[in-house]
Protein backbone atom coordinates (compact mmCIF):
# COMPACT_ATOMS: atom_id res chain seq x y z
CA UNK A 1 0.00 0.00 0.00
CA UNK A 2 1.48 3.96 -1.20
CA UNK A 3 0.35 6.48 1.02
CA UNK A 4 0.84 10.23 0.56
CA UNK A 5 0.69 12.57 3.49
CA UNK A 6 0.42 16.02 3.47
CA UNK A 7 2.37 16.43 0.31
CA UNK A 8 2.89 20.15 -0.16
CA UNK A 9 5.73 20.60 -3.19
CA UNK A 10 6.31 23.23 -5.39
CA UNK A 11 9.85 24.50 -7.47
CA UNK A 12 10.44 28.03 -7.11
CA UNK A 13 7.98 29.73 -4.18
CA UNK A 14 5.81 27.97 -1.82
CA UNK A 15 3.08 30.63 -3.63
CA UNK A 16 3.35 28.66 -6.36
CA UNK A 17 2.71 24.96 -4.75
CA UNK A 18 1.14 22.88 -7.16
CA UNK A 19 -0.31 20.34 -4.46
CA UNK A 20 -1.55 21.66 -1.07
CA UNK A 21 -2.24 19.13 2.25
CA UNK A 22 -2.95 16.08 0.03
CA UNK A 23 -3.28 12.53 1.71
CA UNK A 24 -4.00 9.80 -0.59
CA UNK A 25 -3.72 5.64 -0.56
CA UNK A 26 -3.51 4.09 -3.33
CA UNK A 27 -4.16 0.07 -2.59
CA UNK A 28 -2.99 -3.63 -4.43
CA UNK A 29 -4.97 -5.13 -6.98
CA UNK A 30 -6.52 -1.55 -7.98
CA UNK A 31 -5.66 0.38 -11.24
CA UNK A 32 -5.69 4.00 -10.64
CA UNK A 33 -5.89 6.64 -13.22
CA UNK A 34 -4.56 10.49 -12.47
CA UNK A 35 -6.34 12.87 -15.11
CA UNK A 36 -4.82 16.81 -15.00
CA UNK A 37 -4.34 19.78 -17.16
CA UNK A 38 -0.93 20.43 -18.47
CA UNK A 39 1.37 21.61 -16.24
CA UNK A 40 -0.53 20.79 -13.13
CA UNK A 41 1.67 18.67 -11.57
CA UNK A 42 1.45 15.17 -13.07
CA UNK A 43 4.89 14.05 -13.94
CA UNK A 44 6.27 15.90 -10.90
CA UNK A 45 3.50 13.36 -8.93
CA UNK A 46 5.01 10.16 -10.35
CA UNK A 47 8.87 11.69 -9.16
CA UNK A 48 7.29 11.91 -5.60
CA UNK A 49 5.42 8.46 -5.50
CA UNK A 50 8.15 6.86 -7.10
CA UNK A 51 11.66 8.24 -4.97
CA UNK A 52 12.92 10.14 -7.86
CA UNK A 53 12.77 14.00 -6.16
CA UNK A 54 11.31 14.17 -1.94
CA UNK A 55 7.91 16.57 -1.60
CA UNK A 56 8.69 19.99 -0.12
CA UNK A 57 6.34 19.10 2.90
CA UNK A 58 4.86 15.84 3.94
CA UNK A 59 5.89 12.44 2.93
CA UNK A 60 5.29 9.13 1.07
CA UNK A 61 4.52 5.67 2.92
CA UNK A 62 5.32 2.56 1.30
CA UNK A 63 3.83 -0.29 3.63
CA UNK A 64 3.62 2.05 6.44
CA UNK A 65 7.02 3.37 6.20
CA UNK A 66 8.55 6.42 4.95
CA UNK A 67 10.39 6.07 1.70
CA UNK A 68 13.29 8.61 3.42
CA UNK A 69 13.10 6.05 6.01
CA UNK A 70 13.65 2.89 3.41
CA UNK A 71 16.14 4.98 1.44
CA UNK A 72 15.18 6.36 -1.95
CA UNK A 73 17.59 4.04 -4.14
CA UNK A 74 16.39 1.25 -2.72
CA UNK A 75 12.60 1.66 -2.25
CA UNK A 76 12.81 2.75 -6.50
CA UNK A 77 14.99 -0.79 -6.83
CA UNK A 78 13.11 -2.96 -5.07
CA UNK A 79 9.44 -1.46 -4.88
CA UNK A 80 9.04 0.82 -7.65
CA UNK A 81 8.73 0.13 -11.65
CA UNK A 82 8.46 3.33 -14.06
CA UNK A 83 6.93 2.97 -17.11
CA UNK A 84 7.71 6.33 -19.56
CA UNK A 85 5.57 7.77 -22.35
CA UNK A 86 9.41 7.14 -24.17
CA UNK A 87 9.61 3.65 -23.08
CA UNK A 88 13.20 4.02 -21.49
CA UNK A 89 14.63 0.58 -23.13
CA UNK A 90 18.09 0.41 -22.59
CA UNK A 91 19.02 1.03 -26.24
CA UNK A 92 22.00 -1.00 -26.65
CA UNK A 93 20.33 -4.18 -25.42
CA UNK A 94 18.27 -6.48 -26.49
CA UNK A 95 14.31 -6.46 -25.61
CA UNK A 96 15.30 -9.66 -23.25
CA UNK A 97 18.32 -8.38 -21.74
CA UNK A 98 16.28 -5.35 -20.83
CA UNK A 99 14.15 -7.61 -18.63
CA UNK A 100 16.87 -9.79 -17.25
CA UNK A 101 18.60 -6.97 -16.28
CA UNK A 102 16.36 -5.34 -13.84
CA UNK A 103 15.22 -8.46 -12.96
CA UNK A 104 18.57 -8.89 -11.54
CA UNK A 105 19.01 -5.45 -10.52
CA UNK A 106 15.64 -6.13 -8.45
CA UNK A 107 16.55 -9.61 -7.12
CA UNK A 108 13.62 -11.48 -9.10
CA UNK A 109 12.72 -14.55 -6.78
CA UNK A 110 12.24 -16.49 -10.55
CA UNK A 111 14.37 -19.42 -11.09
CA UNK A 112 15.45 -19.03 -14.80
CA UNK A 113 15.13 -15.62 -15.18
CA UNK A 114 15.72 -15.78 -19.20
CA UNK A 115 13.11 -18.41 -19.81
CA UNK A 116 10.67 -16.62 -17.51
CA UNK A 117 11.36 -13.08 -19.44
CA UNK A 118 10.89 -15.04 -22.89
CA UNK A 119 7.47 -16.78 -21.65
CA UNK A 120 6.17 -13.05 -20.64
CA UNK A 121 7.14 -11.83 -23.75
CA UNK A 122 5.35 -14.59 -25.69
CA UNK A 123 1.91 -13.76 -24.13
CA UNK A 124 2.20 -9.91 -25.77
CA UNK A 125 3.23 -11.29 -29.09
CA UNK A 126 6.97 -10.65 -29.26
CA UNK A 127 8.30 -14.14 -30.26
CA UNK A 128 12.29 -15.24 -29.00
CA UNK A 129 13.58 -13.79 -32.10
CA UNK A 130 12.04 -10.73 -31.81
CA UNK A 131 13.44 -10.50 -28.33
CA UNK A 132 16.90 -10.90 -28.48
CA UNK A 133 17.20 -8.08 -31.16
CA UNK A 134 18.40 -4.90 -30.29
CA UNK A 135 15.02 -2.82 -29.01
CA UNK A 136 15.50 0.17 -31.03
CA UNK A 137 14.54 -2.84 -33.82
CA UNK A 138 11.37 -2.84 -32.44
CA UNK A 139 8.28 -0.85 -33.06
CA UNK A 140 7.08 2.33 -30.45
CA UNK A 141 3.79 -0.49 -29.64
CA UNK A 142 6.25 -3.42 -29.63
CA UNK A 143 9.03 -1.60 -27.30
CA UNK A 144 6.29 -0.41 -24.72
CA UNK A 145 5.15 -4.10 -24.34
CA UNK A 146 8.69 -5.13 -23.29
CA UNK A 147 8.71 -1.80 -20.67
CA UNK A 148 5.53 -3.42 -19.13
CA UNK A 149 6.47 -7.12 -19.27
CA UNK A 150 9.93 -5.39 -17.68
CA UNK A 151 6.87 -4.02 -15.32
CA UNK A 152 5.37 -7.40 -14.85
CA UNK A 153 8.77 -9.48 -14.35
CA UNK A 154 10.60 -7.60 -11.70
CA UNK A 155 8.94 -8.33 -7.97
CA UNK A 156 8.41 -4.49 -7.49
CA UNK A 157 4.49 -4.03 -6.27
CA UNK A 158 4.12 -0.71 -7.30
CA UNK A 159 3.75 0.39 -11.10
CA UNK A 160 3.83 4.00 -12.40
CA UNK A 161 3.11 5.41 -15.86
CA UNK A 162 3.75 8.40 -17.23
CA UNK A 163 1.63 8.91 -20.10
CA UNK A 164 1.95 5.35 -21.29
CA UNK A 165 0.29 5.24 -24.60
CA UNK A 166 1.03 8.96 -24.99
CA UNK A 167 3.41 7.78 -28.46
CA UNK A 168 1.01 5.09 -29.75
CA UNK A 169 -2.01 4.74 -31.96
CA UNK A 170 -5.56 3.00 -30.83
CA UNK A 171 -5.12 -0.50 -31.46
CA UNK A 172 -1.73 -0.42 -29.04
CA UNK A 173 -3.10 1.53 -26.76
CA UNK A 174 -6.13 -0.40 -25.98
CA UNK A 175 -3.40 -3.78 -25.90
CA UNK A 176 -1.37 -1.92 -23.49
CA UNK A 177 -4.03 -0.50 -20.98
CA UNK A 178 -5.12 -4.63 -20.89
CA UNK A 179 -1.83 -5.45 -19.37
CA UNK A 180 -2.24 -2.64 -17.37
CA UNK A 181 -5.07 -4.72 -16.09
CA UNK A 182 -3.35 -7.84 -15.76
CA UNK A 183 -0.77 -6.04 -13.86
CA UNK A 184 -3.21 -4.96 -11.24
CA UNK A 185 -6.22 -7.44 -10.87
CA UNK A 186 -4.34 -10.90 -11.56
CA UNK A 187 -0.39 -9.87 -10.04
CA UNK A 188 -2.07 -7.46 -7.59
CA UNK A 189 0.49 -4.60 -8.15
CA UNK A 190 -0.66 -1.19 -7.51
CA UNK A 191 -0.40 0.59 -11.01
CA UNK A 192 -1.34 4.06 -11.23
CA UNK A 193 -1.25 5.70 -14.62
CA UNK A 194 -0.93 9.03 -15.26
CA UNK A 195 -2.96 10.36 -18.48
CA UNK A 196 -4.82 13.17 -20.39
CA UNK A 197 -6.88 10.63 -22.11
CA UNK A 198 -10.33 9.79 -21.02
CA UNK A 199 -10.84 6.88 -22.65
CA UNK A 200 -7.99 5.16 -21.06
CA UNK A 201 -9.28 6.91 -17.43
CA UNK A 202 -12.74 4.50 -18.38
CA UNK A 203 -10.73 1.47 -18.18
CA UNK A 204 -9.14 2.56 -14.44
CA UNK A 205 -10.87 1.36 -11.21
CA UNK A 206 -10.15 4.96 -9.49
CA UNK A 207 -10.09 7.80 -11.53
CA UNK A 208 -8.44 11.25 -9.79
CA UNK A 209 -8.50 14.64 -10.89
CA UNK A 210 -5.89 16.88 -10.63
CA UNK A 211 -7.37 20.13 -10.12
CA UNK A 212 -6.32 23.49 -7.95
CA UNK A 213 -4.39 22.22 -6.10
CA UNK A 214 -6.22 18.91 -4.64
CA UNK A 215 -6.70 14.86 -6.16
CA UNK A 216 -9.97 14.70 -6.48
CA UNK A 217 -11.83 11.30 -6.79
CA UNK A 218 -14.09 11.58 -10.02
CA UNK A 219 -14.55 7.91 -10.37
CA UNK A 220 -15.10 4.76 -7.98
CA UNK A 221 -16.40 1.31 -8.10
CA UNK A 222 -16.69 1.46 -11.99
CA UNK A 223 -18.68 4.64 -11.79
CA UNK A 224 -18.14 8.43 -12.59
CA UNK A 225 -19.39 11.09 -9.73
CA UNK A 226 -18.04 13.66 -12.04
CA UNK A 227 -17.23 13.38 -15.72
CA UNK A 228 -13.79 13.74 -16.72
CA UNK A 229 -12.78 17.46 -18.48
CA UNK A 230 -11.40 17.03 -21.70
CA UNK A 231 -7.22 17.74 -21.55
N1 LIG B 1 12.55 20.84 -12.42
C1 LIG B 1 11.67 21.85 -12.46
N2 LIG B 1 12.01 23.10 -12.06
C2 LIG B 1 11.12 24.09 -12.07
N3 LIG B 1 9.84 23.97 -12.46
C3 LIG B 1 9.44 22.76 -12.89
C4 LIG B 1 10.33 21.64 -12.91
N4 LIG B 1 9.65 20.56 -13.37
C5 LIG B 1 8.40 20.99 -13.63
N5 LIG B 1 8.27 22.30 -13.35
C6 LIG B 1 7.03 23.10 -13.46
O1 LIG B 1 6.06 22.53 -12.61
C7 LIG B 1 4.78 22.51 -13.24
C8 LIG B 1 4.25 21.09 -13.28
O2 LIG B 1 5.03 20.32 -14.19
P1 LIG B 1 4.69 18.80 -14.52
O3 LIG B 1 5.63 18.34 -15.58
O4 LIG B 1 4.65 18.04 -13.25
O5 LIG B 1 3.20 18.94 -15.11
P2 LIG B 1 2.31 17.88 -15.92
O6 LIG B 1 0.94 17.94 -15.35
O7 LIG B 1 2.97 16.56 -15.97
O8 LIG B 1 2.32 18.54 -17.37
P3 LIG B 1 2.16 17.84 -18.84
O9 LIG B 1 0.80 17.21 -18.87
O10 LIG B 1 2.26 19.01 -19.77
O11 LIG B 1 3.29 16.87 -19.00
C9 LIG B 1 4.95 23.15 -14.61
O12 LIG B 1 4.58 24.51 -14.50
C10 LIG B 1 6.43 23.02 -14.88
O13 LIG B 1 6.91 24.05 -15.67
Amino acid sequence: MLEVKDLNHWYTTEADALYENVHLSFEPGKLYAILGSSGSGKTTFVSLISGLDLPKKGDVYYDGTSIKKIGLSKFRNRYVSIVFQSYNLLPYMSALENIVSAMDITQSKQQDRKKYALSMLEKVGITEELAKKNVQKLSGGQQQRVAIVRAMCCDANLVVADEPTGNLDEQNSKEIIELFKQLAHEQKKTVIVITHEKEIARECDIVLELKNKKFNVIKENKTYKNEPEDY
